[in-house]
């Protein structure tokens, strides 16, 4: 998959393509779909299978902290994308400029001139440029003018859920897991790098790797049964937790783990942490003994619930 980062990096050589726009945030089942149909038309029309996404996702640049909770970074969703058989990848710089774009020269000039689409599939809620004014219908009367067919995504759901990533961080928040890895196709992970933190775990027998999140909104809080990796790797299992740490006056929210029969170094580690299943909410404890005491129950069940998963 060739990624194009940012409008002014498509070249000539990149015009004539079938294209699907969207946020794909989580890359989950219904995206899943829609692309394995792009990909069928690419090889159809011979022509690459292009995939168009924006970076910040454009509710984090109007809502800012308001934003949903964002399911996967750009990392993790040109990792997850890359796995579906796309051959192109276009990710736009998301900013003021680029949405206020007049619609119709987004059409013109982006997608006719410089993209060559012959086919688009969009959702048909798909609001684009200038106070949104442009959508569906527009596009389809510019694919009759130019020469490029515009088809609608259709819903894909799983048992009576439709999948859609608002689906998907309903279950997360609710702590459904399992759930919401029903919806994704795939587990739900976090990811990040392993930070210093206040060294206070290892002084209570639970040193935890912590990890810091970078994302406005965190779609999941509470402590979890995982399993942590990084590139090269044994699969390590463990127990976390995503919040706050109010027993020691955390400050932001932050992914903590510790592994189970692990010793060693992680600081600097970039690592993928699959959460598995929920044990319970975080809480305030009165002394950091009696937080012992309790991740000590928390590991005994993360045990139990990954030893369940692994049968
Ligand atoms: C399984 C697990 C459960 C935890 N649950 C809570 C909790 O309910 N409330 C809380 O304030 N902190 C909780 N913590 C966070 C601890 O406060 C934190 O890991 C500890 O203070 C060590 O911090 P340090 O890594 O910065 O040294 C939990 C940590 C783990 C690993
Ligand atoms: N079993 C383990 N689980 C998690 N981290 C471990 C483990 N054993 C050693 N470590 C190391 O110890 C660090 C965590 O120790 P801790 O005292 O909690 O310090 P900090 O507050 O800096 O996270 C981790 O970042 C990792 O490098």
């Amino acid at each position: 998959m060739e990624l194009i980062r940012g409008i002014h990096n498509i070249l000539p050589a990149h015009r004539g393509c079938v294209l699907t726009i969207g946020n794909f945030d989580g890359v989950h089942r219904g995206h899943a779909k829609v692309i394995a149909s792009l990909v069928e038309r690419a090889t159809h029309f011979g022509l690459p299978a292009t995939l168009m996404t924006f970076e910040p996702q454009p509710q984090e640049l109007f809502r800012g902290d308001d934003a949903p909770a964002r399911l996967s970074l750009l990392r993790d969703k040109i990792a997850l994308l890359g796995e579906l058989g796309i051959d192109r990848l276009l990710c736009v710089n998301f900013n003021r400029h680029f949405a206020s774009m007049d619609p119709e020269f987004f059409i013109e000039d982006l997608l006719v001139r410089r993209l060559g689409v012959k086919y688009l599939v969009v959702g048909d809620d798909f609001c684009f440029g200038k106070s949104r004014a442009g959508n569906f219908d527009m596009l389809k009367k510019a694919g009759e003018r130019f020469g490029f067919a515009v088809v609608n995504t259709h819903s894909f759901t799983v048992g009576d859920l439709r999948v859609s990533s608002t689906a998907v961080r309903e279950q997360l928040a609710k702590g459904n897991l399992e759930q919401a890895r029903r919806l994704l196709g795939h587990p739900f992970t976090l990811s990040g790098r392993v930070a210093h933190g206040q060294k206070i775990g290892r002084t209570i027998g639970f040193p935890t790797a912590n990890i810091a999140l970078k994302r406005k909104v965190v779609p999941v809080r509470g402590v979890f049964a995982v399993k942590l990796w990084w590139d090269g790797s044994d699969i390590y299992e463990g127990v976390a937790n995503v919040g706050f740490r109010p027993t020691v006056n955390g400050q932001v929210c932050q992914l903590e783990v510790h592994l189970f029969d692990f010793e060693g170094d992680l600081y600097g580690q970039r690592v993928e942490v699959e959460l598995v299943a929920k044990i319970r909410d975080e809480q305030p404890f009165e002394s950091l003994d009696a937080l012992k005491r309790q991740i000590w129950n928390d590991a005994d069940r993360a045990r139990a619930l990954l030893g369940d998963d692994a049968g």
